[in-house]
């Protein structure tokens, strides 16, 4: 199950779509198509890049929460949810053997 804090999100994004693109960022990002959305994933991670390498955590905070809501905005965009993301890294945890390891009884 998603985070509360990204249900939520997600079920504002899904209803912001619908909204008129002058009083919505979601519905004007949105109506620019899956490019611009797509695009704006890029900036913002590159934005949260630089934070980085400044050593400015408060930044690579705010970025990382631009970054996550674009993602959101563009996995609505495609009729994704958060839930097939995380999925996916579940799925994943088995194929590196950590989870594995970690399950293992000790000797
Ligand atoms: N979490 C966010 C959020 N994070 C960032 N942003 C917007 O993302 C934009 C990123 O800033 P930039 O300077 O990169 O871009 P910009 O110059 O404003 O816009 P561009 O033309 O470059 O796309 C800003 O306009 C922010 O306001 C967000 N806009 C909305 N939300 C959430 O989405 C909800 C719905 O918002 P509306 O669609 O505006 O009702 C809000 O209640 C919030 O919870």
């Amino acid at each position: 199950m998603a985070d509360p804090i990204i249900a939520r999100l997600e079920a504002v994004i899904a209803e912001r779509r619908k909204a008129s693109p002058d009083s919505s960022y979601v519905a004007k990002l949105s109506a620019r198509g899956r490019p611009r959305i797509a695009q704006k994933i890029g900036e913002e991670a590159v934005e949260a890049v630089i934070a980085a390498i400044q050593g400015d955590g408060k930044g690579v905070v705010s970025e990382s929460a631009d970054l996550i809501f674009h993602l959101l905005v563009l996995l609505a965009d495609m009729g994704l949810t958060w839930a097939d993301v995380l999925a996916e890294l579940d799925a994943r945890e088995g194929t590196s053997g950590i989870a594995e390891k970690l399950s293992r009884p000790k000797e």
